[in-house]
């Protein structure tokens, strides 16, 4: 299965994910602007796969400007930063363009090869914490097939390979422990409908869509076992930032006393936050809100609130998991 991010030899290729479910395409960049405006209209997204964006980036600008005066290097570090505050939110992001500027006094080649390594180890990273996440839903779940809510896309598309919550939902699916998928829409964008529905009906697993305003409902009926989700940020006390509408799901998992697991990893920790407090939460467009496939939805010059992302505080989880296994846990453990 290729690879949702690579590199061709002289530039970045990507799977367009705007063009999902109709079209699968890949797209060439071969600059840090094209790459940088793929990332800001969501061709390529998801933490993991922003950490690869990042460090492929840096990668691209060193072949460009080269590494052999000061004024090259001044460049480079210029369009990294840039890069890196493509997406504010996603700690990945500024963590893939760090790791390969750290090559930088090495030259280019060092510098692409520091980069391939995040990519490599992305896969590698998601397996393990899916399958922490995967053994730890299994004791919390009851002995039997599970239906499993999902929010936003976490699967291959929104990493490297494999995914994170999605890549649980993959290992319970192998293990035979998959009944049902739900899949949470995810207004304004849909990541749910049009992208991790499009990975499981790839695979042959089972899986329903639902608007995002009946996850609660869902709930209610004793039609979800258990919610796993991504992240984009995890503070340090394991307060998470993920897509918006994480944090209304976990209040309602919680009121319904349903395992809320959230699959990360080492990556997507911000040690340097000592709760979600300080997280940055990126505003997106109104016309995200107020359109839909350019389609007004909302009369023209409405206001709009439309953050990317919400903070969930760790007590309404169940559990923070990553490569290393439980980082943080909240309520019911
Ligand atoms: C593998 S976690 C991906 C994470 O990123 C998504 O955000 P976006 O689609 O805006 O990049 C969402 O928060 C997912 O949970």
């Amino acid at each position: 299965m290729a690879r949702t991010i690579d590199w061709d030899g002289d530039a970045v290729v990507i799977i367009d994910q705007t063009a999902l479910p109709e079209t699968f395409r890949t797209l060439r960049l071969e600059t840090v602007d094209e790459l940088i405006e793929a990332i800001r209209r969501l061709a390529v997204r998801g933490a993991p796969a922003l950490g690869a964006a990042g460090a492929l980036g840096v990668a691209l600008s060193a072949r460009r400007h080269g590494t052999d005066s000061e004024s090259a290097l001044a460049a480079v570090r210029a369009e990294a930063e840039r890069l890196a505050h493509a997406r504010p939110t996603a700690v990945n992001l500024r963590y893939g363009v760090e790791r390969a500027l750290a090559a930088l006094p090495q030259g280019a080649d060092a510098v692409l090869t520091d980069a391939l390594a995040v990519l490599d180890e992305d896969e590698r990273v998601n397996r393990a914490a899916s399958r922490h996440a995967a053994e730890l839903l299994l004791r919390r779940c009851p002995p039997r097939p599970l239906r499993v809510l999902t929010h936003c896309n976490t699967g291959r598309l929104a990493t490297v390979a494999w995914g994170t919550a999605l890549g649980t939902v993959r290992h319970l699916h192998a293990d035979g422990r998959i009944d049902q998928v739900l899949v949470d829409e995810t207004r304004p964008l849909l990541q749910g409908s049009r992208l991790t529905a499009w990975e499981l009906a790839d695979e042959g697993i089972p899986h329903r869509v639902l608007p995002d305003g009946a996850a609660a409902a869902a709930m209610a009926r004793g039609m979800v076992d258990c919610v796993v989700v991504g992240a984009d940020r995890v503070a340090a006390n394991g307060d998470t930032a993920n897509k918006i509408g994480t944090y209304g799901l976990a209040v309602a998992a919680a009121h319904h006393d349903i395992p809320f697991v959230v699959v990360a990893t080492e990556s997507t920790l911000d040690r340097s936050l000592p709760d979600g407090g300080g997280i940055v939460i990126e505003e997106r467009a109104a016309e995200e809100v107020t359109q839909l496939a350019g389609v007004p939805v909302a009369p023209e010059g409405s206001a709009v609130f439309n953050p990317a992302f919400d903070v969930t505080p760790v007590a309404l989880l169940t559990a923070v998991v990553t490569e290393n296994g439980v980082f943080a846990t909240g309520r019911g453990t």
